[in-house]
């Protein structure tokens, strides 16, 4: 478990304190997959190298599985960050060096691990990456995706307990993007590693992530389960990524919903509900005559949700928001 409590981070620049991270207090489970989504400069970064002390706070405490690290002496950070392994956007990996010695590096600098050690694990790792057939190659001659998962098999080397992912997919196409990311849902099930992912892509975190913390000019303005944050964003900040990730321009949202008529509900479905025949016999029973103005059906993680924004006009608006209601419908009214 990650803890923060009132941690804070100013850089000096020029004799002046920055603020990157103002006071804060955070959890991150034991095995989850906690997201970090924020603007450009909004502290993601910052946050995150914290958690390996690769930024020593200003103020606070970070305490990992109960151990106040910010007391560390020198030998005790290398013993510790071995157990924390980190992935980048630009993959940073040695180009002077093949798949193989990049993914052997961590544990030669370790200084700890035999030989035969270091050739066991490489393999290993280049088969649970499918690198197997490329252990050979620079990485100028792989592809974004596959120098990604270098990066990942790299950071997996010391078998470290947190994995720290900084825009690990920003640089990469959609369709590899999809396949990074499941790979990184596979070893978070896998070996139980907790993942802290830095995005910003709403998208991204509802693909993979458990909890999400929003962050704005060096707060965290809304933290929760992506369901809840993603389906019912409070903040404006969150609400932006949520709208820009469904590619709705909230101004254009805002027109049309002016022109519509009647009643504005928003319906939101988990689970299950999100495929019952449901707005037939809702408005048979409630006489209510309605007409769709958005819809999408998608998954968070392995659940489907669906969200529909419908007018509705005639009827008895009380009795069709009841029968939703009582189908375990999130019934939102926009106007
Ligand atoms: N080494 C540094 N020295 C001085 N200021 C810094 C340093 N690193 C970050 N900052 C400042 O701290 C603030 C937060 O930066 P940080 O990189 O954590 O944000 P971010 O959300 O990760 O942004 P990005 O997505 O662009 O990486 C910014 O105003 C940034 O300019």
């Amino acid at each position: 478990m990650i803890v923060f409590n009132q941690v804070q981070k100013s850089y000096q620049v020029g004799g002046r304190a920055i603020p990157a991270l103002l006071p804060t207090d955070m959890t991150i489970e034991t095995g989850e997959v906690f997201g970090i989504v924020g603007h450009s400069g909004a502290g993601k970064s910052t946050l995150v190298r914290l958690i390996n002390l690769l930024e020593p706070p200003t103020g606070g405490d970070i305490l990992i599985d109960d151990e106040n690290i910010t007391g560390y002496s020198a030998a005790e950070l290398r013993a510790f960050r071995r157990k924390v392994g980190m992935i980048f956007q630009h993959f940073n990996l040695l180009s002077s060096k093949t798949v193989a010695d990049n993914i052997a590096f961590p544990m030669k600098l370790a200084g700890i691990y035999s030989k035969a050690e270091i050739r066991e694990r490489v393999q290993e790792l280049l088969a649970r990456v499918s690198l197997t057939d490329q252990a050979d190659k620079y990485p100028s001659q792989l592809s974004g995706g596959q120098k990604q998962r270098v990066g990942i098999a790299r950071a997996l080397a010391c078998r470290p307990t947190i994995l720290l992912c900084d825009e690990a997919t920003s640089a990469l196409d959609p369709q590899t993007t999809q396949s990074v990311l499941r790979l990184l849902g596979d070893l978070n099930k896998e070996l139980g590693l907790t993942i802290v992912l830095i995005t910003h892509e709403m998208d991204v975190v509802r693909r993979v992530c458990d909890r999400v913390a929003v962050m704005d000019g060096g707060r965290v303005v809304e933290m929760g389960a992506v369901s809840d944050v993603f389906l019912h964003p409070q903040h404006p900040t969150t609400r932006d990524f949520v709208f820009e990730s469904e590619s709705v321009d909230s101004q254009e949202r805002q027109q049309d919903l002016q022109k519509a008529s009647g009643r504005i509900l928003r319906l939101t479905f988990r689970g299950e509900s999100t495929y019952q025949p449901l707005l037939g016999s809702v408005a048979r029973a409630s006489g209510v005559d309605f007409s769709i103005l958005s819809g999408r059906i998608d998954h968070i993680k392995d659940t489907p949700y669906g969200q529909l924004t419908l007018s509705l006009v005639g009827g008895d608006l009380e009795v069709a928001m009841e029968a939703l209601e009582a189908a375990d419908v999130h019934v939102e009214v926009v106007r």
